[in-house]
């Protein structure tokens, strides 16, 4: 381990040390990775590098911090070593078998929220079905900010159920959800206010062209979707109505050039858009459609 000698003990020259690693790999941000990587196995924090820069980090601590680093140079997402990624303010158990929720899903999430909020006033709970929920991330943050809202989360991955429902219960929003294996509709029941969906959108030929980030560790059924990337949309559209309350809304996330296909594909089964919005880096991301 001629590395592991190097990394200084005490948490400034660490941190330093740590993003001069990851920098020479050439990883995109090295001074975001070195951070959430020291501070996660050191048990560390932001102010404390900062008011305690001689502050000294135990053996045990700088040999998961090698460890995280080799990890990183070879490749592997930040998240993934760490096991964990913040979405909507909550923080996401990940498995091997869950998709990394991305900051863009988040656009979802406030799209829905004012429906999702009026209809807990004015019924006094919303059902919300979170069809492919993954590590539970809209389901979850959607719960999180309506205390009447209750939700399913379907998913045809028994890893990305049990890692989802392990998170409803450590963020104490496990009595409102139920994790439930289906292959999308198949074996839900009863009506939703809301069917929200983050769905596999890219084109099985495309995967190959991703960034090796997304190829190589997020699960490729959380990616395809089929051969136009279209397929869980058409499914969806077509079977929705039989679960969907009067008046509920159907809200999915798209991949950046899809709209009008997908737009077209509601419309086709008695669907209007209702909303479009683009997420932080201003590409089409989001429609949100009622009947
Ligand atoms: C793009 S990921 C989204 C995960 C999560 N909702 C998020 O936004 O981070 C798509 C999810 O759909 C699930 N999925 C794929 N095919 C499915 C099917 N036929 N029925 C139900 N879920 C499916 C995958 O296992 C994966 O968890």
């Amino acid at each position: 381990m001629p590395h592991s000698t190097q990394l200084h003990p005490a948490l400034g020259p660490l941190l330093r040390a740590v993003r001069a690693r990851l920098a020479a790999a050439g990883i995109a941000d090295p001074a975001l990775d070195s951070r959430l990587i020291v501070e996660h196995f050191s048990g560390t924090t932001r102010a404390q590098a900062i008011a305690e820069p001689g502050r000294m980090v135990g053996s045990v601590a700088l040999a998961a911090i090698e460890a995280a680093l080799r990890r990183r140079v070879a490749g592997e997402p930040v998240h993934r070593i760490l096991g964990y990624r913040e979405f909507y303010g909550l923080r996401l158990s990940l498995s091997p078998d869950t998709l990394e929720p991305r900051p863009d899903t988040e656009t979802l999430v406030d799209a829905v929220l004012p429906f999702a909020k009026a209809t807990a006033e004015r019924f006094g709970e919303c059902r919300i079905l979170d069809l492919g929920t993954g590590t539970g991330a809209i389901a979850l943050a959607l719960l999180s900010v309506v205390p009447a809202a209750i939700a399913t989360g379907v998913d045809i991955s028994t890893g990305a159920l049990a890692t989802a429902k392990r998170n409803a219960e450590d963020l104490g929003l496990g009595g409102r959800f139920n994790a439930l294996y289906s292959n999308w509709f198949e074996k839900v029941s009863g009506r939703y206010h809301l069917i929200a969906a983050n769905p596999p959108y890219i084109p099985s030929g495309d995967i190959g062209n991703l960034q090796d980030e997304v190829r190589d560790f997020d699960p490729r059924r959380a990616l395809d979707g089929g051969v136009d990337g279209l397929i869980p949309y058409r499914i969806i559209a077509g079977e929705a109505e039989g679960f969907l309350e009067a008046q509920g809304k159907v809200a999915v996330e798209i991949g950046h050039t899809q709209q009008s296909e997908v737009t077209a594909i509601f419309a086709a089964a008695g669907y209007r858009l209702a909303e479009a919005r683009r997420d932080l880096g201003g590409n089409d991301r989001v429609l949100v459609f009622e009947r």
